[in-house]
């Protein structure tokens, strides 16, 4: 046995221990899927989806047919395998059959640039069958979005009504949200006729991270306002929301099998992520009923197939040199560098300008830029207009860029859960990408053991000749000056923060603008 090897933990959640495997299933052509409506069919084959992969013919087995959806789907399935689909399609076919607009179906993440992707690959189904899929995520002003998720009645004369002062109906104008949960929580409180009675679908997408964060207590909300029995639905009436609207659904306690004490129709849950918990009392956190779980293979966490990792070992001091030489070695591929922080990025990406002129374009990608920055950023990085983003661990959840070749740990990731979420922005949906990641020598053995959680144990050392990270170093010295002197310009004008600041002012004292 491997002097690091551990015997590996069973899961304390009975319903964890004998999962389905995800690996057993293969892709599906769409003509040979059963019961897949001929409108979807189409309307995935306009997005270049043919067949399904088989995390998604996985979760479609449970959820069409006779018994579809009878119990809460929770899925650990590696990252690109192609979640969203896997939950967007069978939502979508068993809404298709809807017959009045209300909201049915909740998508629930963590940052608005994923909320927008995910409201993407909905909103390229969801029509085909008569669906509207709004999205809640505080892009736009509020009133606009509000314009956008409730109908306001029309007059005879098509003159729209103020429902404050007339007692009309005010109803959903989307039959699925995509939302964050600081904007949703904003439609719960003051959205006249935002109401959630009608739901009958949740999805908590990357769901470690979204039990992690309590994000104003948005979950005990949405279920407190959606498994309503009388009871809560009269609350909610007292408390003046859904105050207008008439519709109702009837949710009756305790009379079907395996019902007791819940309400039915139920409020189905679908949880996934790439590297699930499997804590008890977070899980706990979702009342899940009769869980369901389906996972890739039997380890816990799972690298993409065509994955390769990469380690260069350097000292602190030359880690920029290191990078820059080996972004030179990439250039002309997408590449994402991960920094520790958003001022290790801010730093990075200022001392990278000053380097000269560099083979490649490159932009900052991170928590301290305003949205619609780093929106900008993104969509000049999907674009193709810039090469390089470096970006810190606001990118690594769930992020879809068509083309990124590599990820680079500028920083080495602290867990095994951050190198997944990092590394699997590339090797996505099948196809193949690298992941280097930057040491130091005290860290290699630490790192060693973090890949070593996901079963991997083929990490080589990526060579770089000696001439390429030389060459950098009389740029390399007058950047880190130029730096300084930025870093001193944002601090009078209160731009950078003290972290930034302090920070800078020790590096000094090692030459190198990062740990
Ligand atoms: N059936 C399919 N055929 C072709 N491409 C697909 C299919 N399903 C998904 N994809 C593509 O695969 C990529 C990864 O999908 P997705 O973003 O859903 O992965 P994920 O499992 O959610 O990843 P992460 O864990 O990183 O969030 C996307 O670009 C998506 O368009």
């Amino acid at each position: 046995m491997e002097e690091d090897a551990k015997p590996k933990s069973v899961p304390v959640l009975p319903w964890m221990r004998c999962p389905v495997d995800i690996d057993l299933f293969d892709e599906c052509p769409l003509g040979l899927l059963p019961c897949l409506d001929p409108r979807l069919e189409k309307a995935l084959q306009k997005i270049g989806v043919h067949s399904l992969f088989p995390v998604q013919v996985a979760v479609w087995q449970e959820t069409i047919g006779p018994g579809a959806f009878e119990r809460d789907i929770c899925v650990n399935s590696p990252t690109g395998s192609g979640k969203t689909l896997a939950y967007a399609l069978p939502i979508v076919q068993a809404l298709s059959t809807r017959k009045l607009r209300c909201l049915r179906a909740l998508v629930v993440l963590p940052t608005r640039d994923l909320a927008v992707q995910v409201k993407e690959v909905f909103a390229s189904i969801a029509p085909s069958v008569g669906l509207s899929v709004g999205l809640a995520v505080g892009q736009s002003s509020i009133a606009d979005e509000i314009s956008e998720l409730i109908k306001r009645p029309k007059h005879d004369m098509g003159v729209s009504l103020d429902p404050k002062e007339l007692h009309v109906e005010l109803q959903s104008a989307v039959d699925i949200l995509v939302a964050t949960p600081g904007r949703l929580m904003d439609h719960i409180t003051t959205t006249k006729g935002f109401s959630l009675e009608h739901l009958c679908y949740l999805v908590v997408d990357e769901t470690d991270r979204m039990l992690r964060e309590a994000y104003q207590s948005w979950l005990p909300m949405v279920l407190q306002l959606s498994c309503s029995n009388d009871k809560a639905i009269s609350n909610q009436a007292r408390s003046g929301l859904n105050l207008f609207n008439s519709l109702t659904t009837i949710r009756r306690s305790g009379i079907e099998r395996g019902f007791k004490g819940k309400t039915y129709p139920r409020l189905v849950k679908l949880i996934l992520s790439a590297t699930l918990t499997q804590d008890p009392s977070k899980l706990s956190q979702l009342a899940l009923h009769h869980p369901f779980l389906l996972t890739s293979g039997d380890t816990r966490y799972k690298l993409p197939e065509k994955l390769k990792s990469y380690k260069l070992i350097c000292e602190s001091k030359l880690k920029p040199l290191y990078l820059v030489a080996l972004l030179q070695h990439l250039s002309g591929e997408k590449c994402l560098v991960f920094t520790s922080s958003v001022e290790s990025t801010h730093r990075l990406s200022i001392l990278l300008k000053f380097f000269g002129d560099l083979p490649f374009k490159f932009s900052e990608y991170s928590g301290l830029q305003h949205q619609s920055v780093r929106s900008k950023a993104l969509k000049a990085f999907r674009d193709g207009e810039i090469d390089v983003l470096v970006s810190s661990d606001a990118m690594t959840r769930g992020m879809d860029v068509e083309g990124v070749r590599n990820v680079i740990n500028y920083d080495m990731p602290p867990y095994i859960k951050t190198y997944i979420h990092r590394a699997g922005r590339t090797a996505r949906a099948g196809q193949s990408g690298c992941c280097f990641t930057l040491l130091r020598k005290n860290e290699v053995k630490r790192f060693k053991k973090i890949l070593q959680k996901a079963n991997n144990n083929s990490c080589s050392v990526h060579p770089l000749a000696a001439d390429s990270v030389e060459h950098l170093r009389p740029m390399y010295s007058s950047a880190l000056d130029k730096l300084k002197e930025v870093i001193d310009s944002e601090t009078r004008k209160g731009n950078a923060g003290p972290n930034l600041r302090k920070s800078i002012k020790r590096k000094r004292g090692t030459d190198t603008p990062q740990e």
